[in-house]
């Protein structure tokens, strides 16, 4: 079975990723590429590594062009997917990496983003427990944040298991592709390769809403969470220290042992969760340009608190990667198909 993809957002740093792990897809045949600013363009002007589809040329983004295809990824800014997904054929199966519908709170979405909410799609996290179900055989995924896939995916075992309290702190540094390829003063080279710095600091990040979805999800209750997001002098890649405190019942000796088998238990089967032998940590650089998430684990025994930490390349498990994972369970294809779990680096 070979099925036609479009790419909506060609030109961006979502769809360009979506482009290089399609490229190499056994399953797929790359069809419509469009874009804004730059349609009427050579793909290969604004995506140079992409050499085997540099002479395609950039759409204008519309349903028209989107029309026709098995499964459209849309990769543009929040606010311009559901306009244009409600005018593509209802079998299509559109993947959105944006955020339109991935909260189910209307109020919540409202709060963050500022406008009328859109809906609800399934959510591409194919690893927090029932989402696979929800994904075969969907035709509208929403793919997360690439700070909540991160967050998740190192906290998520520890509420399903029962083992910390409904509360977690997360901070998490992210590399700057994740604030997209617009040109933005305070992304500039100058600015940002000397220098950390947080924002959105005491609640205000739109992905605070998406956390505590997905934790509230796990853990079968409500579960707050203090996230502070930090920008970090790389171009790709986030690493995310998260912690939560051990349960009342939970005795502090015994607990890295209960909260490790409880990881080894919800990652045995999951080709793209890697939980680390004790002693090593997860660093930005072994994950580059891979769709595999590192998670390791340590429990402080005064602080009565669970750390988890994990690192994912935003771009790929962060967005691209965890956006055709989802499109080959929806489509009954093997999981792994298309998606790299070596990385690049050094
Ligand atoms: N970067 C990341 O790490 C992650 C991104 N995402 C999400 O993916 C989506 C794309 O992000 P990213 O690739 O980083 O962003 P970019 O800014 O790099 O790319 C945006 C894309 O959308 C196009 N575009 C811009 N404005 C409009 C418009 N008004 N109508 C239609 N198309 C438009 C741009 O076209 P042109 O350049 O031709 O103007 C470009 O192709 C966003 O929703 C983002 O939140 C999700 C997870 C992680
Ligand atoms: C470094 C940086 O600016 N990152 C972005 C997150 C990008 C992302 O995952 O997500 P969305 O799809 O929700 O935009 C931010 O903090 O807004």
């Amino acid at each position: 079975m070979t099925v036609r993809v479009a790419v909506a957002g060609a030109s961006g740093y979502a769809g360009g990723e979506l482009l290089r792990l399609l490229a190499s897809h056994p399953g797929v045949e790359i069809g419509a590429v469009t874009a804004h600013t730059s349609a009427g363009r050579p793909l290969g002007s604004v995506q140079p590594h992409l050499p085997e589809l540099a002479d395609r040329v950039l759409l204008d983004t519309s349903a028209a062009a989107l029309r026709g295809h098995d499964v459209v990824f849309l990769a543009l800014p929040h606010g311009q997917s559901a306009a244009l997904a409600a005018e593509l054929e209802p079998g299509t199966l559109v993947v959105d990496c944006g955020a339109d519908f991935r909260l189910r709170d209307p109020a919540a979405w409202e709060r963050f983003y500022g406008s009328p909410h859109a809906g609800t799609w399934p959510y591409g996290l194919p690893e927090l427990p029932g989402a696979r179900e929800e994904l075969k055989g969907a035709t509208r995924i929403a793919v997360p944040g690439c700070y909540p896939t991160a967050v998740t995916l190192a906290l998520f075992p520890a509420y399903t298991a029962r083992l910390v309290e409904p509360e977690a702190v997360v901070v998490a540094a992210s590399g700057t592709s994740g604030a997209g390829r617009s040109l933005k003063p305070h992304l500039l080279g100058a600015e940002v390769m000397n220098s950390m710095s947080p924002y959105g600091v005491g609640g205000g990040h739109r992905h605070t809403p998406e956390l505590v979805q997905n934790l509230s999800r796990a853990a079968g209750e409500r579960v707050t969470v203090s996230f502070t997001p930090t920008l970090a002098p790389m171009p790709r890649g986030i690493l995310a220290t998260c912690s939560a405190r051990l349960g009342p019942d939970v005795p502090a000796t015994e607990a890295e042992d209960a909260v490790r088998a409880a990881y080894e238990s919800a990652y045995a089967d999951e080709p793209f969760v890697r939980l680390l032998p004790p002693g090593r940590w997860p660093a930005t650089a072994a994950v580059l340009g891979s769709n595999t998430a590192q998670v390791q684990l340590a429990v402080d025994p005064d602080a009565r608190r669970l750390i988890c930490v994990s690192a994912i390349d935003n771009l790929t498990k962060g967005t691209a990667g965890g956006a055709v994972q989802s499109m080959n369970i929806a489509l009954g294809l093997p999981e792994r198909l298309g998606l790299p779990t070596n990385g690049v680096a050094p």
